[in-house]
């Protein structure tokens, strides 16, 4: 009983229903003023109204986020392993094995992401971002279908359509849809998993009627299908020896070649299975493509926003290009460039391209609190007793923009801010975020392994505005960021993800 005294006497939001709760509130494109809401309102530690009467806690108290994600990791669990497990019940199963078996995995994939390898990495992303400035400098010269490029370029497949008529592929994690299968995917996928063979479960898929999830289906054919022919190709080279490795994209050097060439170098105890390989590149490709792209996308439309940051930037670019006589930075010297890494920085907390994480108490829990808040009934609480099965919803949007941490000036974006010592407030609250008391990437054992890699966009962005002038387009008010899985742009009534900026050369 007194579990669940702690949450009921917590404020928070009224649930308009008991089938739904606040979740169409919390999830739906235009869910930003919600969030907010739930923020000024209610703090830092709010209860909320889970789907069938089930019990809610939103959080972004930073010893509350450290609790949940990494001292007692354990304990709350997400709920099937990583977002994507949860394409097992579509069938083709093989994105599961993450959730499934996270710690081996784990293991086998933190050393491909190594400082190393991604110093390694740096010159092919140059060759791809020069392919890409260069097909948008022979694109200016015919006419204002240029506007559209970058939508394509940061939220397609690859950058390589630029050179063809091809545009994105359809299938996203940022769309509507996507966002409206989380509340599925959170309450109800988990369960249906476990019934029958994967077989049966795709077959009944099928049969039913139901768009969105045939949306999600299609969307993890797609990345098996890619997946498997990239694998393929990938194996026969290795097979071959390293003539035929240095003969494919990206030399070899890329994430997946990496991963092949260590699963091969390991004990037999810690080796993967073939089919775990292969589901490593759809989880990969799944949790990088859309996050990395949306991170690219809002930081051009904020420079095309904000003529006197880009400015600076790009005279902070030439000036260190001109030092190495027009040669591409190194790794070490593209990550010192001290305004390059604060516009980023601050595009990547006032806009993470993830808004929130969900995890779910496996057994009764207690979690501490930073500060005391004042209960319903007066008392002051400094901790919070909840019963198992409570949905626990970290915000990783009003984490990054607490002004109590970050000043008044939290809601505004000025790269300026990392230029000088962050605030005391910060510093003491020990947000537990694995990137610069930024929660973007989360914390503890499942934080994100990628966020090195997609510290590279550095490479892409440095290019770009070094030779190309980004300003707002005709259609700049009919912009909206849509708050779905990953935050993407849409244009008027249009759900694909596009973002039109005017783009001119550099004199
Ligand atoms: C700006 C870009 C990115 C952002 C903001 C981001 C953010 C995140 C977040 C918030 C999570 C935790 C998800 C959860 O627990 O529900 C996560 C997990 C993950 N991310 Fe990223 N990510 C980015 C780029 C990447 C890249 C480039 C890769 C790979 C190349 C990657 C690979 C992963 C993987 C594999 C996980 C699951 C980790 C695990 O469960 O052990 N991410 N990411």
């Amino acid at each position: 009983l007194s579990c669940c005294v702690g949450l009921d006497n917590l404020p928070g939001p009224v649930s308009p229903s008991w089938l739904a709760g606040n979740f169409l509130q919390l999830f739906n494109p235009n869910a930003w003023k919600f969030h907010e809401f739930i923020a000024e309102t209610y703090g830092s530690v709010v209860r909320f109204h889970g789907p069938f009467g089930a019990n809610g806690l939103y959080i972004f108290d930073p010893k509350a986020m450290r609790t949940v994600l990494v001292t007692n990791e354990d304990v709350f669990e997400e709920n099937d392993g990583f977002i994507a497990s949860n394409l097992l019940v579509f069938g083709n199963g093989l994105l599961g094995t993450l959730g499934q078996h996270h710690r081996k995995q784990r293991k086998m994939l933190n050393p491909v992401f190594s400082a190393a390898h991604m110093r390694d990495m740096v010159p092919m992303f140059f060759e791809v971002s020069h392919k890409l400035e260069h097909a948008l400098r022979i694109r200016l010269q015919s006419g204002p279908q240029i506007q559209e490029l970058i939508g394509q370029a940061g939220l397609g497949y690859s950058f390589d359509p630029l050179t063809s008529e091809e545009s994105a592929h359809p299938y996203t994690l940022s769309s509507p849809a996507m966002m409206r299968m989380q509340f599925w995917i959170m309450n109800v996928l988990p369960s249906v998993s476990r019934i029958g063979p994967a077989s049966f479960r795709r077959c009944m898929l099928d049969l039913l009627p139901w768009k969105d999830a045939h949306h999600l289906r299609d969307m993890a054919d797609y990345m098996y299908s890619v997946a498997g022919e990239i694998f393929e190709s990938k194996k026969l080279a290795l097979e071959k020896g390293d003539e035929a490795v240095a003969q494919q994209i990206g030399s070899g050097k890329d994430l997946i070649s990496i991963l092949m060439k260590e699963n091969m170098k390991a004990s037999d105890e810690d080796r993967l299975e073939d089919s775990e390989l292969l589901a490593q590149m759809s989880s990969l490709t799944f949790a990088a493509m859309d996050t990395t792209s949306s991170a690219m996308a809002r930081l051009l439309h904020l420079l095309s926003k904000h003529p006197k940051v880009q400015k600076k930037l790009r005279q902070e670019i030439i000036e260190a290009k001109r030092q190495k006589d027009g040669q591409d930075f190194s790794h070490d010297e593209l990550v010192a460039l001290p305004y390059l890494d604060a516009v980023c920085r601050e595009t990547l907390r006032l806009y993470p391209p993830g808004s929130f994480v969900h995890r779910i108490a496996r057994q009764d829990a207690v979690i501490p609190l930073s500060k005391p808040i004042a209960g319903l009934d007066g008392t002051e609480m400094h901790e919070i007793d909840i019963p198992r099965g409570t949905i626990i919803l970290v915000s990783i949007l009003n984490a990054n923009r607490n002004p109590e941490l970050w000043g008044e000036d939290a809601n505004e974006w000025k790269p300026e801010r990392w230029l000088s010592p962050l605030p005391d407030a910060l510093v003491e609250a020990r947000v537990p975020g694995i990137y610069s008391h930024l929660m973007t990437f989360i914390a503890g054992g499942r934080s994100c392994i990628g966020f090195k890699f997609s510290q590279l966009e550095k490479v892409v962005i440095s290019l770009l505005v070094e030779s190309l002038k980004f300003s707002p387009s005709a259609k700049d008010s009919e912009i909206r960021w849509q708050f779905n899985g990953v935050t993407a742009p849409i244009v008027g009534k249009d759900n694909h993800p596009q973002l039109p900026i005017g783009i001119s050369l550099v004199d």
